[in-house]
């Protein structure tokens, strides 16, 4: 048998089932398009009658053309290409032999088949399709006469899908048929018949069965129009005589598949009603599912084809994208009328040119071939397990590995350098400030002594300023340092020897009396020398926005000199002299505020309302936050900004209070763990990190609390961005979100109680829910300047119309800045009256980046301290703040 050639694979399935689809079982099919060809048939004599004109032309072998005979309705000659056109006057068995026959005759050779009709009503699909099918199966035949030496079995089964309805056309029974999907014979018919054929008469007999059995009717399209799509089955199993019943036997089986469509066709046109109109619905609906299967197979993507969207199309698949030759005869009427259902014809036909199907032969084995196979198989593959890779390839590998090895150990190495510095940077600071705590006699901390903010003793706050720019890093390095750890109130002068200032010789008497001086400049240097500056930078990044927009308010409150650090000192006392303590109590009833600004070493004087030169009482204004100031300074109704990095800062701070407050709970001798926590009064913050499953409730609570209380206590609304903006729900955030509330509990409590700071803590912070109010109105006045200065006309309208301001009304920035956070229980409008602050200031929004770029990572828990304490009761592994 010729024609089973090396092409020939190995099926294991009886017939082809999913496998064979594609292309499973290690067998390689063959990729083949789908064969289009286009039949038009003469005009009817009722198109005659009407006078219809012929308005397609095969003007070729391949292609048909339209052209309008219509000289009032001109249109542009179309052209079509397909892999063979058949004009009006070609017979079927010229279709046949020249565009089918190939196709067809696969199935001898153990290769599914499949021939199509496909086009609208009384197009002519019958009447091909019936051709077609005699003179495949009558040249099945003659094959089968000219091969002798080969035994075959021929089998046939047919079916009809009526409205969605699968019918068995070789039965009596009228009974629906179910389709069922198994991962071996992949979709089959359940019960249908198949009848072993005795000979071609047989055969034709049966095709008359069907013939009569299918469901037809009358239409005013086609006297006998079929109403069901028919699919005729004629299965080929062929074995070579000479192995019938021996070990080598095998069986090539495959099937050709006629299938004569439903014909497409317009309600309105085929004037169909009731029965007829049903099932026209049924047949373009399952044409319009055939339609999306060949249109996305044809698409050659992996998209997923929507074969189980009709029951023709599950019938189908193997047919259409899988494991067959097929063949699709497009008929087409050329009558006027019909123009339009011709073009969708030639559309489909176009589609279904670019499908690709896998076609294969499909052998199947006696049990006696089948098991020697597999031994065969088995033995193959133990072979191939036996001997090692070859030594090209293991060479490879080894020496990807090893790059890999050698990447991660440099990279460790890397990171074991940063470590030792960033360890070494750590200590020397540590020994620096713990050498001035020994020598500066101090002595044991004071209950009274607060933890100071690191401003040499001598210096106002404001008078930091005067510290040199060259120091400042070193200065807030130390600071933060200080500040966090010791709880003390020894002061340390970065500038000493540097200064000429009385200040500067305060200082320099500080630490001329331990004879540390030396000790600390060298350190000094070397940390400035070592000292990253991109924080530095970065900070400089951020304030610059603040800065020009400060320049574009008109000027800034602060005096000239060392806006920064006086910035950042105001910052700082507004939070220690009224954020974290206003109301709170020494043991003995003073204010801790009180306490905190009266401690040695801090001017007389110089509390809440700062005697620094420049600095005025009534520009004072910085929200509790620091985040804001909105002044009456310079009598100009100036607004300023205070930037990020004060806000950052200040947090900071009150996270390292708290941090500190931490270590001091868990400190036994209770050192400084008396005064600074017990007199502070709060409790110990819970280690969110215990639960971090639960932490994203617990931040989504938190965030809500907070943004609540923000509310109810009218908090700035750049404190709120800065805020919100920051903090997204990371674990480590956990104790400034604790800090935030503490804080906003606090104050709520207190305008609840209707008690009013006292006038030492009456300053940056509101000292009732009226003047919070007040400032919030300002703040949310100056918002809506903003809006005119930041924002475009385009962007402000598009704003009016998302915040449901109308547009004619009037002060419509400032109704927009009303609005900004009020709805507290909206997440919605909390991120975009968020987002648009930020706008508003100039702020992009920080994100996880900038939030790192301010360390703002507070994570206590996740690397426990050493329980040892340095000499100034410092912890070794206290987290960096700066
Ligand atoms: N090529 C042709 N030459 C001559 N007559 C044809 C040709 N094609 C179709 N006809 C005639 O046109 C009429 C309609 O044909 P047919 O029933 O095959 O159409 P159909 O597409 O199957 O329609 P339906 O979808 O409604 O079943 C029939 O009378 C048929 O004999």
């Amino acid at each position: 048998m010729g024609a089973i050639g090396g092409d020939q694979s190995v099926q294991w399935d009886k017939v082809a089932g999913p496998d064979a689809v594609n292309g499973g079982g290690g067998s390689v099919g063959r990729m083949d398009r789908i064969q289009v060809l286009v039949r038009l048939r003469p005009l009817s004599e009722k198109e005659v009658a009407r006078g219809e004109p012929a308005e397609w032309e095969c003007i070729n072998d391949t292609t048909v053309m339209f052209r309008s005979t219509f000289p009032d309705r001109p249109t542009a000659p179309t052209a079509y290409t397909f892999d063979r056109v058949f004009h009006s006057d070609c017979s079927t068995k010229e279709v046949y032999e020249e565009g089918v026959r190939e196709v067809a005759l696969s199935v001898v050779s153990g290769i599914n088949s499949s021939i199509f009709a496909y086009g609208q009503t009384s197009s002519g699909k019958t009447y091909t399709m019936t051709g077609v099918t005699e003179y495949t199966v009558a040249d099945i035949y003659d094959y089968i006469n000219k091969h002798e030496e080969r035994a075959f079995v021929l089998k046939f089964s047919a079916i009809e899908i009526y409205n969605e309805v699968l019918r068995d056309l070789l039965s009596a029974e009228n009974t629906p048929l179910r389709l069922w999907d198994d991962a071996e014979k992949g979709t089959y018919v359940e019960n249908l018949t198949e009848v072993v054929l005795r000979d071609w008469n047989h055969l034709k007999g049966l095709i008359a069965v069907c013939e009569a059995q299918r469901r037809t009717g009358e239409t005013t399209l086609n006297e006998k129009s079929s109403r069901s799509h028919q699919i005729l089955r004629l299965t080929v199993e062929s074995s070579a005589r000479e192995f019938l019943g021996k070990d080598k036997s095998t069986t090539l089986v495959a099937s050709a598949n006629f299938v004569d469509l439903a014909g497409s066709e317009r309600a309105s046109q085929a004037l169909s009603a009731g029965t007829r109109l049903k099932e026209g619905c049924h047949i373009n609906r399952s044409l319009l599912a055939l339609g999306t299967v060949i249109r996305k197979l044809s698409m050659g993507s992996n998209a997923h084809i929507p074969y189980r969207d009709s029951k023709l199309t599950r019938i189908l698949q193997p047919s259409l994208g899988g494991n067959a030759r097929t063949a699709i005869i497009c008929t087409l009427s050329p009558a006027t009328s019909h123009i339009e259902q011709s073009r969708n014809t030639l559309l489909f036909g176009s589609c279904a040119k670019e499908v690709v199907t896998n076609a294969q032969v499909n052998v199947v084995m006696s049990d006696k071939a089948l098991v020697k196979h597999l031994q065969k198989e088995v033995a193959r593959l133990e072979s191939e397990l036996r001997q090692p890779a070859s030594s090209s390839s293991l060479e490879a590998l080894v020496k990807e590995k090893d790059n890999q090895i050698r990447k991660m150990e440099k990279e460790i190495k890397e990171l074991k350098s940063q470590r030792d510095l960033a360890q070494s940077r750590l200590q020397n600071l540590l020994q620096t400030v713990g050498d001035h705590a020994k020598h500066s006699g101090s002595g044991k901390r004071s209950a009274r002594s607060p933890p100071s903010i690191g401003i040499p003793p001598g210096i106002s706050r404001d008078d930091s300023s005067q510290i040199s720019h060259d120091d400042s890093d070193l200065y807030k390095e130390v600071r933060c340092i200080e500040t966090s750890g010791t709880g003390r109130n020894e002061q340390l002068d970065l500038s000493a020897g540097e200064s000429s200032s009385p200040q500067g010789s305060n200082m320099n008497s500080s630490l001329h009396g331990n004879g540390s001086n030396a000790s600390v400049n060298s350190r000094r240097s070397r940390l400035l020398s070592e000292s990253p500056i991109t924080l530095e930078q970065h900070l400089e990044n951020i304030r610059r926005p603040f800065v020009s927009l400060g320049r574009d308010l008109g000027s800034l409150t602060h005096n000239s000199s060392g806006s920064r650090i006086l910035g950042r000192s105001r910052s700082c006392r507004s939070l220690m002299g009224s954020t974290m303590f206003d109301g709170m109590e020494m043991d003995d009833g003073t204010p801790l505020h009180r306490s905190l600004v009266g401690f040695p070493g801090r001017p007389e004087g110089d509390h809440r309302r700062g005697s620094a030169p420049n600095y005025d009482a009534e520009s004072e204004t910085l929200s509790r936050a620091g985040t804001i100031v909105s002044t009456k300074t310079n009598g100009a109704g100036v607004t300023e900004f205070t930037g990020i990095g004060e806000f950052v800062a200040e947090l900071k701070e009150m996270a390292q209070v708290h941090y500190q407050k931490q270590l001091g709970n868990q400190d036994t001798d209770g050192e400084f763990g008396d005064c600074t926590i017990k007199s502070i009064g709060l409790d110990p913050i819970a280690d969110a990190s215990q639960s971090p499953s639960r932490w994203p409730l617990e931040f989504e609570k938190k965030q809500q609390e907070i943004i609540g209380l923000w509310h109810a206590c009218s908090i700035s609304l750049v404190h709120r961005t800065y805020f919100f903006l920051l903090f997204k729900g990371d674990q480590a955030d956990s104790i400034y979100m604790e800090v935030e509330l503490r804080r906003l509990s606090f104050l709520r409590d207190t305008y609840s109680r209707g008690s009013t700071p006292s006038n030492a803590v009456v300053g940056s912070l509101n000292s009732s829910p009226v003047a919070s109010a007040k400032k919030l109105q300002r703040e949310r006045e100056m918002l809506a300047r903003q809006m005119q200065k930041r924002l475009t006309a385009e962007e402000r309208e598009h704003l009016y119309t998302k915040w449901g301001i109308s547009l004619d009304s009037k002060k419509r920035k400032l109704q927009v800045a009303r609005r900004l956070w009020t709805n507290t229980e909206d997440l919605e409008h909390v991120r975009d009256s968020a987002s648009l602050v930020a706008k508003l200031i100039g702020l992009q929004e920080p994100g996880q980046v900038l939030r790192e770029m301010f360390g703002l990572s507070f994570a206590p828990q996740q690397q426990p301290p050493p329980r040892r304490r340095s000499s100034n009761g410092w912890r070794y592994g206290i987290p960096s703040f700066g």
